[in-house]
């Protein structure tokens, strides 16, 4: 077992307040979601089905599923004043501040007035949110003004209609459906608790939202697959892949999608996305980002003891999908809002500002001097 420090920065190890929405490597590797597998939602349900269980405490039955699909699909158009605001976001943007932007605006436009709406706007945004992103990728990259509408019941195979304008394969689907799922929940991680900060001073939930996406956004966090995939698209195949690896380890470089604040000797979700990769790789026609993701994996493991998190797979999966780089983040969000929308509502039932003390570091008790006798 690799040893970890716990405790002093980055309040690692601390207790920071109670949910009952996920467990996180709690027998050293483990994952539920409300008491659940994770290994288990992710090979049997679909995305809507985690969603549920993590907003409404209990997973569907039939009917409870079916209108909840039937809301989430009747909330997906996005406001014409939404649509004009992100048509003026410049092609060069991140698509990250894009979602940010777009959650913003949609708080403008559609205010939570009362506490008592809130699951109104959260289903509002899971709907939205593959609509934002695609709208304003379509129209920037592309010149095209997308209905943000399709036959897709899911959100998976939604954003993916919109991002090709064409039938989803239903092996991807399939695959969108696990990726959401594994992405939905992870406790006290940094983007949760900035919005459950945020939810603690009694703020909207757009704004919480907001501030969890720019707290996905960094490379240390979300940011991670899609750095992922900048640097695994570099290697030219394994041996490649190791040698240059073995030089980043030399000059002390992060290696993006390994490691873990929490988990010590391996992420669960590793290997559901690692298998859905391999799979997708087939159907790509062409193995070798896969291959050179397990050279990754085996030196990384060798030489440092760091395993794939989540998001390391995720990034050659996303590319046999035909998914952009730049959009492997905001799916992320496209998930993760599930489990912030989650937590803002467990905060706000049992409220206390969060508002934690700071050891002070800084110089004594100074005298004030007037500006022209300083030096
Ligand atoms: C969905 C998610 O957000 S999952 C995380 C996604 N982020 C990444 O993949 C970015 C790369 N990984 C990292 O930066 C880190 O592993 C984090 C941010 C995830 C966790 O950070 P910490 O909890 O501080 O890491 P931890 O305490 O395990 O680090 C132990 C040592 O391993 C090193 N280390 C940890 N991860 C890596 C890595 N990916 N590459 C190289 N070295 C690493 C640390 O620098 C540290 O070395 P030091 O003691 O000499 O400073
Ligand atoms: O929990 C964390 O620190 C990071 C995170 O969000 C995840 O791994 O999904």
């Amino acid at each position: 077992m690799v040893d970890k420090k716990i405790g002093g920065a980055g309040l690692r190890g601390q207790v920071a307040g109670e949910t009952a929405l996920c467990t996180v490597g709690q027998e050293g590797s483990g994952l539920t979601y409300r008491g659940y597998d994770i290994s288990d939602l992710a090979d049997h349900a679909e995305f809507e089905e985690v969603a549920y269980l993590l907003q409404y405490g209990k997973l569907p039955n039939r009917s409870e599923y079916d209108n909840y699909l039937s809301r989430l699909k009747s909330k997906r158009c996005l406001p014409v004043e939404l649509k004009e605001v992100l048509e003026k976001i410049p092609t060069n943007s991140h698509p990250m501040d894009v979602m940010r932007t777009g959650v913003s605006v949609l708080g403008n436009l559609e205010e939570e007035a009362s506490f008592s709406e809130q699951d109104d706007h959260i289903e509002r945004m899971v709907a939205a949110l593959p609509g934002i992103i695609c709208y304003w990728y379509q129209f920037c990259y592309h010149g095209r003004r997308i209905e943000t509408d399709s036959d897709e019941s899911s959100i998976g195979a939604h954003f993916l209609a919109m991002l090709t304008g064409k039938s989803v394969n239903p092996l991807f689907a399939k695959a969108m459906h696990a990726s959401l799922i594994l992405y939905a929940e992870h406790e006290f991680n940094a983007s949760t608790f900035a919005a459950r900060v945020c939810a603690s001073t009694l703020s909207d939930i757009h704004s919480c939202v907001t501030a969890a996406i720019g707290t996905l956004r960094g490379p240390l966090h979300g940011g991670a697959n899609e750095a992922a995939m900048a640097m695994i698209e570099k290697f030219r195949d394994p041996d490649d892949a190791e040698q240059s690896l073995m030089g980043m380890l030399a000059r002390k470089e992060k290696i993006m999608g390994f490691g873990h604040a929490v988990y010590r000797e391996s992420d669960p979700r590793n290997a559901v996305i690692k298998k859905w990769s391999d799979k997708l790789a087939d159907e790509y026609g062409d193995r070798s980002l896969f291959e050179i993701s397990q050279r990754c994996e085996e030196v990384m493991w060798r030489e440092k003891k760091l395993f794939c998190n989540a998001d390391f797979f995720h990034a050659s999966a996303y590319h046999f999908m035909g998914i952009p780089t730049p959009l492997f983040t905001p799916i992320f969000v496209m998930s993760r809002v599930t489990g912030w929308t989650a937590h803002v509502k467990e905060q706000r039932a049992n409220n206390r500002i969060i508002r934690p003390s700071a050891e002070y570091t800084g110089p004594n008790l100074q005298t004030y001097q007037p500006i022209e006798e300083r030096d």
